[in-house]
């Protein structure tokens, strides 16, 4: 998959190409007839431009996947490419190496910070009441700093030097990542990119050493009971996918570990600006040109995005069922699936979308259903919810139907929508959605351009 950035292609409509009667007209010797004969055939060549630019549109899928941060958009994206572009997921499997590192790193400092404010509360009968216990996490706490120490180095390395607003010792994904992390570095002329690349490489290694001389460290924290317990408790809280990595810590600290499907699915590298990824997909023996345009979620970001709403054939919108217990990062008063609720409003009404074919994911039903059998309840978070029972069909249906009730009112082009759920780490289920959901995309879009 060729995964170019980020600028605008203007739309590419032929005009400007004709010559102005001021711009340079026939030379003086010219006849009337001669010039009248080269005046038809820049017209003639114009003509077929306009039309082979016209064939080459109806080939162009483009489709956006909006929602808010940690939804799932580049997640799906994965998918799309696991699907229709495998081959370049390999070739970039090393790459993410690095920023799976990150993740665990991440994963630990913020179970060791959840476990320093949990015993400033001093509650007793709990494990960090025991002094014993308070020794052990001391003890593997002293261990595991250097390679605590060596986040933000590798955060900053991983994102080209650049840091997010807030300083958070944050990865995130911006254009080029791979070429950055990866293994067989592309060496170009420019040098600047070159010593980057290869500081890059010198901190994956050395992040891979230290992890490998703490991975034992590591396994023993995340088993420890004071850990299970406040895990159990959700309060220690950490990314929906450091379990995983922690699980599988042994795997992933083994000197030649390389990065499995199941892996890349689960990082978690935030998206800055907007990624464009093609590929091609064919329906009834017609090849397609598909971008997908990956953004960036958090609200900072959101004006990004619409420069690219005028030629989308079709937005996915992401919105995370799980996220009724979360808060937003950059405005920790507004619930999570209010915001969706708002955001997805707010794009059933942008004029600029609305041709765009509407497709909703409500993702991450997976983890929804986790909370709910942990006995999480819903009105606590979302009053609305009053006494209906805490079970997943009643969630599920709940936040279902509020979505359809903002389509309903805010899309006055009352357009189709189709409604999925999903867990979006589950493989062979998403495919099956991505097939249902192309399908309707390449219909409407034939349906709206006709055929190529
Ligand atoms: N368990 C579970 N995890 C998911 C699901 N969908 C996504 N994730 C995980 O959630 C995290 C966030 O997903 P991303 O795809 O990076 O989110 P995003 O919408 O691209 O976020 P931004 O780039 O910040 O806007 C990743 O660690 C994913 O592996 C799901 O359905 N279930
Ligand atoms: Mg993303």
């Amino acid at each position: 998959m060729a995964t170019t950035l980020t600028s605008k292609h203007p739309t590419s409509s032929g005009r400007g190409h004709r010559r102005s009667n001021s711009e340079a007209g026939p030379p003086m010797s010219m006849s009337k007839e001669d010039a009248a004969r080269i005046s038809g055939r820049i017209d003639e060549e114009i003509r077929r431009e306009h039309a082979r630019q016209k064939e080459a549109r109806k080939r162009e899928v483009k489709v956006m996947l909006l929602g808010q941060a940690d939804s799932g958009k580049s997640t799906l994206q994965k998918q799309f490419q696991l699907c229709y572009a495998s081959r370049s997921l390999d070739v970039e499997r090393l790459s993410w190496v690095p920023i799976v590192y990150a993740n665990i790193i991440k994963a630990v400092r913020i179970i060791f910070a959840e476990l320093e404010y949990e015993t400033t509360l001093h509650i007793p009968n709990e494990p960090l009441a025991s002094a014993d216990i308070q020794h052990e996490l001391a003890s593997l706490r002293v261990r595991l700093l250097p390679l605590l120490a060596l986040e933000a180095t590798l955060a900053s390395e991983l994102s080209g030097g650049v840091s997010i607003t807030g300083g958070r010792s944050e990865a995130f994904v911006r254009l080029g990542w791979q070429s950055l992390t990866a293994p067989s570095w592309a060496v170009g002329t420019d040098a600047k990119k070159a010593e980057a690349t290869s500081r890059a490489r010198m901190t994956t290694t050395l992040v891979a050493r230290t992890m490998a001389e703490t991975v034992d460290d590591i396994e023993a924290l995340w088993m420890h009971e004071a850990v299970r317990f406040y895990t159990r408790q959700r309060r220690i809280r950490l990314d929906d996918s450091a379990s995983f990595f922690l699980r599988h810590i042994q795997r992933i600290a083994e000197p030649e570990y390389s990065p499995t499907n199941d892996d890349i699915l689960h990082v978690r590298l935030r998206t800055l600006g907007v990624m464009e990824h093609s590929f091609p997909m064919s329906m009834a023996g017609r090849s397609y040109n598909w971008t997908l345009y990956d953004v960036g979620g958090a609200r900072g970001q959101r004006p990004t995005w619409i420069p690219y709403f005028d030629d989308a054939t079709a937005i996915i919108f992401l919105a995370p069922l799980s996220a009724f217990d979360q808060y937003l990062e950059e405005d920790p008063k507004t619930n999570r699936i209010d915001d969706s609720l708002q955001l997805f409003g707010a794009i059933c009404a942008n004029p600029l979308l609305k041709d765009a074919h509407l497709v909703l994911l409500l993702n991450k039903m997976d983890i929804l259903r986790e909370k709910l059998d942990a006995g999480t309840q819903v009105r606590k978070f979302i009053t609305s919810f009053g006494t209906r029972p805490n079970n997943f069909e009643t969630v599920s249906d709940y936040f279902r139907s509020h979505f359809l009730q903002v389509h309903r009112k805010k899309d006055d082009a009352n357009r189709r929508l189709y409604i999925h759920f999903t867990s979006m780490l589950d493989i062979k289920a998403t495919q099956s959605i991505i097939g249902l959901v192309g399908e309707a995309i390449l219909r409407k879009h034939v349906a709206d351009v006709g055929l190529a």
